[in-house]
């Protein structure tokens, strides 16, 4: 019965196979379930009762249930480039729009279902653009409507490549893909750059075919992109500024000081017998890339032995945790994350650097790895560790400043590009045609354990920090101590109850705002505009919550008005990734 309700439907014309599918589905289910159902219901005893009616249970149709997301979060952001592509290519939406119902209410198995019409093998398939998440979009037919076109993004593909894909997923305004083979390859494709054995596979290093440079262009296209889509108004009303060019990384790989490796048990297997991959996720499952097809493995982790954007010590760290984990790995029931953290030990040159060494990874021998490296320009010598223990308190070390912290909690990922990001910072709150005996003040929102505060507190009269974690408020404290420092001073608390707490004049006091990927929200964006400060610098590792923030700030606050935009840029925290710091500097018309 199931195999003729299915072919009986086979060959329904377009376009309305896709819903007839889905229908022949369910009511072949409706069908087996009322077979089953007959057995369980009582029936009448003798012929001459009057029948009774039989109730069937009617099979619920599953409904596509789009999630909310967040419109700044990567899937909110997809939203746009897909209006984007459409407007470019001439297409309405309901050009590219996929009966997703009918996938949901596939059951079969069958060559010919529906699923398997939607997730094929498409060749000579050109990427058009790169979405800001790094991935490829392209346009391809409609595998049920000729009239019709999908949306497909694929990782590793870029602009102008002609690729052959695999289908796997989808959306009801796009489709996810695997890239298979790169047939002609785009001019930005640089294979011999590749440093990442795993690189295809794993995400980690996603720019790594790429030229250095073109990294720093597309996260400049980026940030222009992020305002086009979050704050259109300052767009259309030339209120944006050139968006300078990104800053780069010193460090190109190597660069990382915190990875996070984990491994899964499988849910019914009591004891592990063999060791899982130990590693970061799978990218999807492309083959594009026959040097890299064994690497790795073929798990959703994939089995990392190294990774070339951690820094060297991060790497020797692994080592030893794969070591230890080689031996130990029976023992766990459940999956886990590891903690990789760097931590830096100034040291002291009287004694030997073994013994100011206190708790890292180890080695075969028991002894804690580390390696001894110079700060030239402050003449210090610095042994770094790896420690695992996320309770651990670890120190970092920028620009001569020490900062501690706890290894689990936030701190900046890319120790080497700080110096060059809390400079900027510092010279963009100087506010203009100040004289030397005026009084200057600094409110750091969002001060983390107080980077920004104790980098920017020189020639500064006061600077007040608030974070929402206490912990970090109590590292805060001691990094200030620790550095000598004493005009900071650091509150518990919301972001938006900062204002109550300012007592500075706001003629002669800059701002910093570094929130999370979220973004500030709208009654602190008010109570900011309301307070009037002299300068405000915005750091976002959001690009698009940060775009969102200003726009609403400059046109939708009573005092945003008297605001311009100065500048607007990237810092490559995050080579190799499609990840971008971006600033923003306002300053009083
Ligand atoms: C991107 S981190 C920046 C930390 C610090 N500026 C640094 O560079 O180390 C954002 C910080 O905001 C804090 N945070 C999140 N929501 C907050 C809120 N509503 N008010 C104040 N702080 C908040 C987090 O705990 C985190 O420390």
């Amino acid at each position: 019965m199931f195999l003729i309700g299915r072919n009986s439907f086979r060959f329904i014309a377009f376009p309305s196979l896709a819903r007839a599918v889905a229908y022949s589905s369910v009511s072949t289910r409706r069908l087996i379930m009322s077979e089953s159902n007959s057995e369980t219901i009582k029936r009448p005893a003798a012929s001459t009762a009057a029948p009774q009616q039989v109730r069937v249970k009617k099979p619920k149709l599953k409904k596509y249930k789009a999630k909310k997301v967040d419109a700044t979060s990567p899937l909110g952001v997809l939203q746009f480039e897909i209006q984007d592509l459409l407007k470019e290519n001439n297409l309405k939406q309901e050009q590219v729009e996929n009966d997703v119902s009918a996938i949901l209410n596939d059951f079969s198995k069958d060559e010919n279902s529906i699923t398997s019409t939607f997730h094929r093998k498409v060749n000579d398939v050109r990427i058009l653009k790169l979405t800001s998440g790094g991935d490829g979009m392209a346009l391809i037919n409609n595998p049920v409507d000729s009239e019709k076109k999908q949306i497909v993004i694929v990782p590793f593909g870029l602009p102008g490549d002609l690729v052959n894909i695999k289908v796997f997923k989808t959306h009801p305004l796009y489709v996810e893909s695997d890239l298979l083979d790169v047939i002609e390859k785009s001019p930005m494709r640089r294979d011999e750059l590749i440093r990442d054995r795993y690189f295809g596979k794993s995400s980690a290093s996603q720019f790594d075919f790429l030229d250095y440079k073109e990294q720093l262009k597309l996260k400049r296209e980026t940030i222009v992109n992020a305002y086009k889509h979050f704050a259109p108004r300052l767009v259309t009303e030339k209120l944006l500024p050139q968006v300078d060019d990104t800053v780069a990384s010193p460090l190109e790989y190597s660069y990382r000081t915190k990875i996070t490796p984990h491994f899964d048990v499988p849910r019914k297997v009591k004891v592990l017998e063999y060791r899982p991959p130990l590693g970061f996720s799978q990218k999807g499952r492309p083959t594009w890339r026959k040097e890299a097809l064994e690497v790795g493995g073929n798990g959703s982790i994939l089995d990392i032995e190294e990774s070339s954007l951690a820094t060297e010590i991060l790497n020797i760290g692994l080592r030893n945790e794969r070591r230890r984990f080689e031996r130990e790995f029976s023992k766990y029931k459940k999956g886990a994350t590891i903690l990789l953290r760097e931590n830096t030990i100034i040291l002291n040159p009287s004694r030997k650097v073994k013994e100011q060494l206190k708790e890292g990874s180890r080695d075969e021998n028991g002894e804690i790895s580390y390696i001894e490296v110079e700060d030239k320009e402050h003449n210090v010598k610095l042994a770094k560790t790896c420690v695992t223990n996320p309770r651990q308190i670890v120190t970092e070390y920028v620009d001569g400043y020490t900062f501690k912290f706890t290894a689990g909690e936030f701190f900046q990922n890319n120790n080497s590009i700080l110096p060059i990001v809390t400079k900027f910072v510092r010279d963009n709150l100087q506010i203009p045609n100040s004289k030397e005996t005026e009084p200057r003040y600094l409110v750091d929102a969002y001060c983390g354990s107080g980077l920004f505060s104790i980098c920017s507190s020189k020639g500064v009269d006061k600077v007040t920090g608030v974070e929402i974690s206490a912990d970090s408020v109590s590292f805060a404290v001691k990094n200030a101590e620790a550095n000598g420092i004493k005009n900071c001073n650091f509150i518990v608390g919301k972001a938006e109850k900062l204002f109550e707490s300012i007592d500075t004049p706001n003629d002669r006091t800059s701002v910093i705002l570094d929130p999370p990927r979220k973004g500030c929200d709208e009654v602190f964006m008010k109570q900011l505009a309301e307070y009037y400060p002299a300068r405000i610098v915005y750091i976002s590792c959001n690009v698009h919550s940060q775009a969102r923030d200003i726009e609403f700030f400059l046109k939708e606050t009573e005092k945003g008005a008297h605001y311009k935009i100065e500048s607007l840029r990237g810092f490559d925290f995050f080579p190799q990734t499609h990840h971008v710091e971006s600033v923003c500097v306002l300053s009083r018309v």
